[in-house]
């Protein structure tokens, strides 16, 4: 039987977004809080949810992932509950802290909806996790969170994220088929933000979240290459650009990128969203809406790889970073399994990763 020991619970934490439209100001005032993001920047991102009735697919997608993660628990036999929280809304992470703390449970293991290191994808987590257990009333004891390493070279991610390419060059015309260009897609960020990512010690290999990007990329690309026998060029782009236009953020621009594209006469592309786990808003909006209008525009066939969501591989990789850190805190000696270039991450964030000003639990 699989072990979870010392485990008894486990808690899916996420970003959270509004339900309906009347939620959607009130999220916006919570995920830019003390964040100087410009008015325009935010009437322009309301918008988006608005086209969307008002309601974010997030939260319905993290429902559908725990159901899936409880049913891959179950098969293996492993008894833990799993609690959802939220950084910017509801289940809001306080209240779920204060009840995994209310139901007794003792070591808490965290899943972040983030596979990347960077302060805005792994450390701000661990600061709203802080912030929950520091709001528990005195004479609550607190449980101990730990969270799994950041799994963008997992196995099971790549591989979701590959059946995800897989099916996107399916739907490309035949003619062009061939010859679609893999153009990966994450988050941008502030510069300095990425060169302050993952670990001080590794600071001098440049940006961890730039460089685990690149790396899970490449390993998708060689699983397609492998699969397809077809050899594709890849690069890395960027999407969700916000803050002051002064502030210099990750580039290029997917939009920006695909009129060089045309201009090189690329006829088709697949945009993979590698940097987000599920088709949340900045997928289907800043991907299907608008970057697939402007390679129509621009005449290049483009489809937009699924993301990892609940494919069966990518729940079972869930699972098996579960016992894999349950194993490690018990002091075992565990495979860690990770594909590409740079090893699996570390289990505890040292000081100064990510700009955190404190070392893990
Ligand atoms: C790296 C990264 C991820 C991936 C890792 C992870 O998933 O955590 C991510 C995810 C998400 N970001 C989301 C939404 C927003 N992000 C914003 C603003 C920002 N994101 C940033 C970075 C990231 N964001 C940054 C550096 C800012 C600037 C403000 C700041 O420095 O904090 C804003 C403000 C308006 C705007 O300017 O866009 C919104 C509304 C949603 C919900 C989507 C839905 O509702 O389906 C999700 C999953
Ligand atoms: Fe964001």
């Amino acid at each position: 039987m699989p072990n979870p020991d010392p485990y008894d619970a486990l808690l899916l934490l996420s970003f959270g977004g509004p339900e309906k439209p009347e939620d959607v100001v009130p999220f916006l005032e919570n995920v830019t809080r003390g964040r100087g993001i410009p008015r325009e920047r935010l009437e322009e991102v309301g918008q988006h949810y608005f086209l969307f009735g008002g309601k974010s697919p997030i939260n319905d997608q993290n429902k559908a992932l725990i159901a899936a993660l409880e049913a891959e628990l179950a098969s293996a036999g492993i008894d833990l509950p799993v609690y959802w929280g939220n950084r910017n809304w509801e289940p809001y992470l306080p209240d779920t802290v204060a009840q995994l703390a209310a139901d007794g449970r003792r070591r808490v293991l965290c899943i972040a909806t983030s596979a990347y290191s960077s302060w805005s994808s792994c450390r701000q987590y661990w600061d709203n996790i802080d912030d929950a257990l520091a709001a528990l009333p005195g004479d609550v004891e607190p449980p101990r969170i730990d969270k799994v390493r950041a799994y963008f070279n997992h196995p099971g991610f790549v591989a979701a994220n590959t059946d995800g390419v897989l099916a996107a060059l399916a739907d490309l015309p035949e003619g062009v088929r061939d010859d679609a260009r893999l153009v990966f897609v994450t988050h941008s960020i502030p510069t300095a933000m990425s060169d302050s990512s993952g670990p001080p010690a590794r600071r001098a290999e440049g940006s961890a979240y730039v460089g685990q990007h690149l790396d899970v990329a490449a390993t998708v690309t060689a699983a397609v290459r492998e699969a397809t026998g077809v050899e594709r060029e890849h690069e890395l782009v960027y999407c969700s650009r916000s803050g002051s236009p002064r502030t210099p953020w990750l580039e290029p621009d997917v939009n920006d990128r695909l009129e060089e594209l045309a201009a090189e006469g690329v006829r088709a592309v697949v945009l993979v969203p590698v940097g987000f786990v599920s088709d949340h808003m900045e997928v289907v909006y800043d991907l299907d809406t608008e970057a697939l209008a402007t390679a129509a525009k621009l005449g290049i066939e483009a489809r937009r790889a699924a993301s990892a969501g609940v494919h069966p591989a990518f729940v079972t990789a869930l699972r098996e970073l579960v016992e894999e850190r349950a194993a490690v805190e018990r002091g075992e000696d565990v495979a860690r399994p990770a594909l590409g270039v740079r090893g699996p991450s570390h289990d505890r964030c040292p000081v100064g990763c990510c700009l955190g000003e404190r070392a893990d639990a």
